[in-house]
């Protein structure tokens, strides 16, 4: 199939997806039991699978279907086969060798295998060396034998294993001629491919319900000896031999790759969720009318409130400059996966630091910024029918999964205190820390010069990460690693994102340099980046005083600044959503819709409720009448 550009994508899934005949027709499932949740969510996630196989799409193309936007209307509660999709089928490509990929990847695009990615368990998540999970090799049998030692080394949350999967990639920790050889993932069946009941000496089930996603169908899973042929390591990376000796990877790292890829998923996704929650709080702050009539005789549109202003512009442009450089992130993940997978290991280091932080920052941003979009809507926000709750659950879950965001830029600073201390290879031309062995930029702060601001926060990314480096680098001399490490790490927290902000901006900065498509693009792109870079200072005066360079009356120039911008801003805002060009089927929101009908709606959705199928309720008479108020 011929590769397809963005925009052409989103056209063809559009047709395709909305006007598929399993698919088209949806139902409200918020009255739905948590059985028919799943059953219905499933099927369609099961519509979508076959969608992608018939289409021969290609990893561009699964990425738009299985992103937020689409999967929000495809499977609204959670998509019980995303873990199968998005890191067990990427798991298989990229770990196993070339025989396993012709012994497995037929029944797993044909449907018979379904899968999940199990590592996390019960008292272990992030530190993924402390799993206990354990696979020991018997080279008379020629099989691992996989075993959970106690029920706090159950595999716990991984996704679609509830009920869904018939087979796991588990992560486990690999013991050979009697030594411990670290974490490696196995393929293991775990229910029968035709009765789908659990096979010998497995234990599996579901979790139950959480803050949302809850057809995501999170699973347990236990093992009781469970023989697994030496066929079933995945050996592209490292290998055990008949006689049960061990070649190593390539990097030690090899087999975290699943998780790096799924970082840049994330953060290129979640942003889809961001878009939405924009969607749909900018056109209720039109619709909506709030307050004292002004001269029309009309009661003003709350968007025309300096603070509601604030509360909804910043989240659109952070849209924008988001999107494009996570979009860039994804591809940067491909061009390297490819070099590593040619045997060159250089560039990993740099992708997982890049990958962590941005996933953080992402996911961090765009909660906090749903959360401020939902709030901006008053208490219609609060419904469910708006979408806005499930926005949020769905990108709080991003600040969690795939590792949890204070760990993951805990990683990202250790590579650039590294960097800052000149410990580690020096950077690849083109590197995103190359800054931190230059002297700063010196560019003077000016109001309104976007150069002058990215400048600014490269100062604040520089001198957070190099006086991080010396504080660590102090303490090292009295005190043992770990406590120098504790010491530093909630300014090494910073300090990444300080990076990851950098990175974002300088991005972005490069986008809007090489668009030529018109001037008035141009133009548009330059005063939402400038809405972005005011914004960002505003959030972190004290750090562009501290290490950017501006004054106390540049902190006051700049708050001016961006209350101006925002109001330059606001007759482009429902221009700058609509062109999102999400329809309203897939934003699914009372408050958001194109036509602005929000009151009918909202009415509409209130019919729904079982509690108004009957003027009076059964359940009035069963419980307050018999006790007796
Ligand atoms: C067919 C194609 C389909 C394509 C579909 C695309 C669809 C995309 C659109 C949809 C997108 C999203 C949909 C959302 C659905 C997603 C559902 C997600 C479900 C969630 C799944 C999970 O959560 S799985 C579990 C994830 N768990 C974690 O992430 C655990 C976090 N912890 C860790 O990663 C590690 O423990 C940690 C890195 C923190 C530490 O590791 P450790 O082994 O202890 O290492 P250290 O000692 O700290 O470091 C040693 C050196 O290793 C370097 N390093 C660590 N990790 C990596 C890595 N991954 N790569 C490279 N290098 C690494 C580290 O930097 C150290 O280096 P140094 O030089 O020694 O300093
Ligand atoms: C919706 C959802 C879906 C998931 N899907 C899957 C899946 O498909 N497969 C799978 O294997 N897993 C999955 N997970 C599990 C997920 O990857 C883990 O929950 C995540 O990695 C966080 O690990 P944890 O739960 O152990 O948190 P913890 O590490 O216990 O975190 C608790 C707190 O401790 C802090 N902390 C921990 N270590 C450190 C440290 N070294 N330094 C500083 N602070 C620290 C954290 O910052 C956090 O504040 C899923 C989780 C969720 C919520």
């Amino acid at each position: 199939m011929v590769s397809r550009n963005r925009s052409q994508v989103k056209d063809h899934l559009g047709s395709k997806v909305l006007n598929h005949p399993e698919l088209r027709n949806t139902k409200a499932t918020e009255y739905m039991s948590h059985e028919e949740k799943y059953r219905y969510n499933l099927s369609r996630a099961t519509a979508m699978l076959k969608l992608i196989d018939e289409e021969g799409m290609d990893v561009n193309e699964i990425s738009k279907v299985m992103s937020h936007t689409v999967s929000g209307f495809t499977t609204p509660d959670g998509n019980p086969l995303a873990v199968h999709q998005v890191m067990f089928v990427p798991t298989l490509m990229n770990q196993a060798d070339d025989d396993q990929v012709s012994r497995w990847l037929g029944d797993v695009f044909n449907g018979t295998i379904v899968g999940t990615y199990a590592q996390t368990e019960l008292s272990h998540g992030t530190f993924v060396r402390g799993l206990r999970t354990t696979a020991t090799y018997d080279p008379a049998s020629r099989t691992f034998d996989l075993h959970t030692p106690d029920v706090s080394a159950a595999k716990w949350w991984p996704g679609g294993l509830g009920t869904t999967a018939n087979h796991a990639v588990v992560m486990a920790q690999l013991y050979t001629d009697g030594q411990p050889r670290g974490i490696h993932p196995f393929m293991v069946a775990i229910r029968d491919r035709e009765t789908h009941r659990p096979l010998p000496g497995i234990t599996v089930g579901e979790i139950g319900p959480k803050l949302g996603q809850n057809t995501l169908n999170n699973g347990y899973l236990l093992f009781d000896h469970v023989k697994v042929p030496r066929e079933n390591m995945l050996m592209r990376n490292a290998r055990v031999n008949e006689d049960g000796s061990y070649t190593k990877p390539s990097h030690q790292k090899a087999s975290y790759g699943t998780m790096v890829f799924t970082r840049v998923a994330i953060a290129l996704d979640t942003v889809d969720a961001l878009q939405i929650a924009a969607t749909i709080a900018a056109r209720y702050s039109i619709v909506r009318r709030q307050g004292e009539p002004r001269d029309d005789g009309q009661e003003p549109q709350i968007i025309d409130y300096q603070t509601q202003q604030l509360k909804v512009l910043p989240h659109i442009a952070a849209c924008y400059v988001l999107r494009a450089s996570t979009a860039r992130l994804w591809e940067h993940h491909t061009h390297v996966t490819s070099e590593v997978r040619g045997g060159d290991t250089a560039l990993l280091p740099e992708l997982h630091a890049t990958a962590c932080c941005l996933k953080a920052l992402v996911t961090q941003d765009c909660s906090e910024a749903i959360e401020a979009l939902r709030l901006s809507c008053g208490g219609h926000g609060y419904m469910t029918a708006s979408r806005l709750p499930a926005l949020y659950a769905y990108a709080t879950a991003g600040a969690t999964y795939e590792g949890e965001n204070t760990v993951l830029l805990l990683q990202t600073a250790r590579y650039l205190v590294k960097q800052a201390g000149g410990s580690h290879a020096p950077p690849a031309a083109g590197s995103a820390v190359t800054y931190l062995s230059r002297p700063a930029d010196d560019t003077p702060f000016a109001v309104g010069s976007p150069a002058a601001y990215v400048a600014a926060v490269g100062r604040v990314a520089r001198g957070r990460v190099t006086e991080v480096a010396a504080a660590l680098q102090a303490d090292r001399q009295t005190m043992p690693e770990a406590d120098a490490w504790n010491q530093s790490l909630v300014q090494l927290v910073a300090a990444a994102l300080a990076h990851g902000r950098y990175f974002v901006v300088r991005e972005f900065a490069e986008v809007v340099s090489q668009q030529s498509s018109s001037r008035a693009i141009q133009q548009m792109l330059q005063l939402l980046f400038s809405v972005y870079l005011a914004h960002a200072v505003s959030r972190a005066e004290g750090d562009f005083i501290t290490y950017g360079g501006l004054t106390p009356s540049d902190i006051r120039l700049n708050r001016r600044h961006l209350l101006r911008l925002l109001a330059e801003l606001r007759p482009h805002m429902i221009p700058l959503t609509d062109a999102f060009d999400l329809p309203d089927r897939l934003i699914n929101s009372t408050l958001g819709a194109w036509d602005g009908d929000v009151y009918r709606r909202m009415f509409e959705q209130a019919s729904h409720s079982p509690l108004n199928t009957d003027e009076v309720p059964a359940s009035f008479h069963q419980a307050m009448l018999r006790s007796k108020l």
